[in-house]
């Protein structure tokens, strides 16, 4: 994910524009826009559709989802160029990975992770895009977000 200029978690993206022709197309240009050209061979296409969410409130918006699983080569190849892009210290202040584990506390590791601010519905995202990449078991998903509810 990444820490966005708002102070609070976010998937790359954005809006599409008119010019972009399809939602793929607006979603490359985004991705490459904010991190930067080692983005370009991700190349999303429709087969990566996770599926959208309408949002009425601070705008109207319909948010389309996508997600890939990458190798570990391509996220440090990502990680790596991701601060020459245009982008980085403006709108996208740094990439973060996600903690895929819960620590024995319970609460350590991904639940700690959840109790982050998100923009949107960018935290049902995560738990959607975890779960439908096989990141984490459906099981354990459930138990983070419940522990992060909990709070301390
Ligand atoms: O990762 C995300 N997941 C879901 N919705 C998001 C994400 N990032 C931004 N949004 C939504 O998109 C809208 C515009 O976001 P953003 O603040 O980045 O654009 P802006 O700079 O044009 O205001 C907001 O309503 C926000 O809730």
């Amino acid at each position: 994910m990444q820490m966005r200029f708002d102070g609070r978690l976010g998937f790359p993206g954005g809006f599409v524009d008119p010019q972009d022709g399809s939602l793929e197309a607006g979603l490359n240009r985004e991705l490459r826009e904010e991190l930067g050209p080692g983005a370009a061979p991700l190349n999303l296409d429709e087969g990566d559709y996770l599926g959208a969410r309408c949002e009425e409130t601070p705008q109207r918006l319909v948010a389309h989802f996508y997600a890939k699983r990458l190798s570990l080569e391509q996220l440090r190849a990502l990680e790596a160029g991701a601060t020459n892009a245009k982008d980085h210290g403006l709108e996208v202040l740094g990439l973060v990975r996600v903690p895929l584990y819960t620590l024995r506390d319970g609460a350590g590791g991904l639940p700690t992770f959840l109790s982050n601010s998100f923009v949107g519905c960018a935290r049902e995202q995560l738990l959607q895009a975890l779960g439908a990449l096989g990141l984490v078991p459906e099981a354990e998903l459930r138990r983070a977000d419940a522990a992060s509810r909990k709070g301390p």
